[in-house]
């Protein structure tokens, strides 16, 4: 595509050079780059992508995206000067795709907990209802029955906008994707066009990026402030923070609650091993997710679904047929009945919402035994938190790692274990290798007992480092349960 047009909509405010030469791609990656390449110089966490300027134009980049241009110009290459590069990369973006999010009906969803669990329902549900639909999650990627990796929970823009490209290009009508607070700070999600964002809750993550919860809420209220009018904006009114999201949204204020009145109303009637049965708009329905946190994912989802103008039996039907997404309380049960549970829960409030569910179901003496760590390079003043209440809620409790990441394990483990209040030090060991801390709850554990295993749910790598080895978290207690 020719530059000027790639350059539709986007503030210059300068240029120097030819605006009339053909981009063959964009990269905001000097690594990336080829012949005749855009590269989109960012400021990032770790360095800044205006020192990678001279390696992109040695590669073959003949423009360059920039907040500040360098002091020696090349005359074979254009220089655009704009405020926020990263904003301007997802204009850019757009144009280079033709605006695939205007040719498909594109949904998000955004909160701390909950985002795979309704993107991958509603994708699922849609798919029953006969459309042809597309998938941007944590877990994967989907065109329909085709997989593509994820790498990230929102994509990179240009890695969206290619996706939303080849989902027109299939067909697809509808596409959910989740929303993460670190893709609308990082304007990821500019210039993509919505017809509907949807809120699960705001509790406590990522503080080491955003700082405050005050700068967190407003990342995902950013999401909400550049839905059009067109679109509706569904929150859950039971989360402090729904209304918030609404303030200044120009879309359709629209939100679902099993506490308060809402323009969707759920209520739990029953909540076991095997699903859950709520009443919705006065219907009675069983769904095969499990906990009653799940309860707000299913009403988020029907309220979603109506509001793009499904009807409502129909919806009911189909959603009582539905799996929840990979990793999410899946469970692994041994021949002599322990009960084994992957579970996704990373965040204090996941953690606590799991094993509030437990320990609601377990009958009689069966005992709860907890596997758990942190990720490293994540927010750390989540990992007492999560310790404790590991403890709290369960008999035994062994600390591991998660994804270590480029910390040293035993730093992570020694902070949670900061969090274990002196009544609970009997009950707790720490176990830093997570395949041995599995094996030894499975040999702790006796028939009928449940070991949760948490905080990396799907995932089947653990990275060290900078390298992802293959760990599974399913595979391990299999192996542990003898099977
Ligand atoms: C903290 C964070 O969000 N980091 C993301 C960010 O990287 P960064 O800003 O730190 O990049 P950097 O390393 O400082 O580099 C700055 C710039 O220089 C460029 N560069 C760098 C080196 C070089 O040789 N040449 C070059 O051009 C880089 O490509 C980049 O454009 O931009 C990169 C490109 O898009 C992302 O890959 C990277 O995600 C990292 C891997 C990551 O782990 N992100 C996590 C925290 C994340 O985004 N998580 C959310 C989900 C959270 C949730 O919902 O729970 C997600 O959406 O996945
Ligand atoms: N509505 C909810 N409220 C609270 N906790 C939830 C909710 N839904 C799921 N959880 C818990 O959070 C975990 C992660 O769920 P899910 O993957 O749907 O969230 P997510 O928002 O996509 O997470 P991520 O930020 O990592 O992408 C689950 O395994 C479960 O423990
Ligand atoms: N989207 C979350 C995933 C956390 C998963 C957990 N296993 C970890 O590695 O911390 C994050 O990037 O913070
Ligand atoms: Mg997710």
């Amino acid at each position: 595509m020719i530059l000027s047009e790639l350059l539709y909509k986007v503030s210059l405010l300068a240029v120097s050079g030819k605006t009339d030469i053909k981009i063959t791609n964009i990269v905001f990656d000097s690594r990336q780059v080829q012949e005749g390449s855009l590269f989109v110089a960012i400021g990032g966490t770790q360095v800044d992508g205006h020192n990678f300027i001279e390696t992109a134009i040695e590669k073959g980049a003949k423009a360059i995206l920039c907040e500040y241009l360098p002091q020696q110009l090349n005359d074979e290459v254009a220089y655009l000067k704009v405020e926020n590069s990263a904003k301007a990369m997802g204009l850019v973006a757009a144009n280079f795709y033709e605006h695939p999010s205007k040719k498909l009906k594109l949904v998000g969803v955004t909160g701390t907990n909950g985002k795979t669990s309704i993107a991958t329902l509603l994708f699922r549900l849609f798919r029953k209802l006969g459309y042809r639909c597309g998938l941007l999650s944590t877990v994967q990627n989907q065109i329909d029955d085709e997989i593509i990796p994820s790498t990230h929970t929102t994509p990179d823009s240009v890695k969206v906008n290619e996706l939303l490209a080849e989902m027109v290009k299939k067909g697809v009508t509808y596409c959910f994707m989740e929303v993460s607070s670190h893709a609308v700070v990082q304007e990821r999600i500019t210039g993509l066009q919505f017809v509907g964002g949807i809120f699960t809750n705001l509790t406590h993550d990522h503080l080491d990026f955003h700082g405050t919860v005050d700068n967190y809420i407003k990342a995902k209220k950013g999401f909400f402030d550049q839905l059009p009018a067109s679109a509706f904006a569904l929150v859950n009114t039971d989360d402090k923070v729904g209304k918030v999201m609404l303030q200044n949204t120009a879309a359709r204020k629209e939100t679902y609650s099993l506490k308060n009145i809402g323009t969707f109303k759920g209520k739990v009637l029953a909540c076991g091993l095997l699903g859950l049965q709520m009443e919705i708009d006065n219907k009675e329905v069983w769904f095969k997710l499990i906990g009653s946190f799940n309860a707000y994912n299913l009403l988020g989802v029907y309220g979603a679904a109506i509001l793009l103008g499904e009807n409502s039996d129909e919806v009911l039907m189909q959603l009582s047929d539905i799996q929840p997404p990979a990793g999410r309380f899946e469970q692994v049960v041994s021949k002599n009945n322990i009960v084994g549970i992957v579970d996704y829960a990373h965040t204090p409030d996941a953690l606590k919402n799991v094993l509030e569910t437990i320990v609601d179901l377990r009958e009689g003496n069966q005992k709860i035994i907890t596997v758990v760590g942190c990720g490293g390079n994540r927010d750390t003043t989540k990992r007492p938190i999560m310790a404790e209440i590991a403890c709290k809620f369960s008999d035994n409790v062994i600390l591991t790692s998660d994804n270590p990441r480029n910390e040293d394990p035993l730093d992570i483990l020694s902070q949670m274990e900061k969090g274990v209040p002196a009544i609970y030090f009997k009950k707790t060991q720490i176990i830093e290798d997570r395949h041995e801390a599995i094996i030894a709850a499975v040999k702790m554990a006796k028939p009928e007992d449940i070991i949760l295993v948490a905080g990396k749910g799907h995932e089947t790598y653990q990275e060290i480092k900078g390298v992802k080895h293959h760990f599974d978290d399913k595979e391990v207690l299999r192996e542990a349960f003898g099977e």
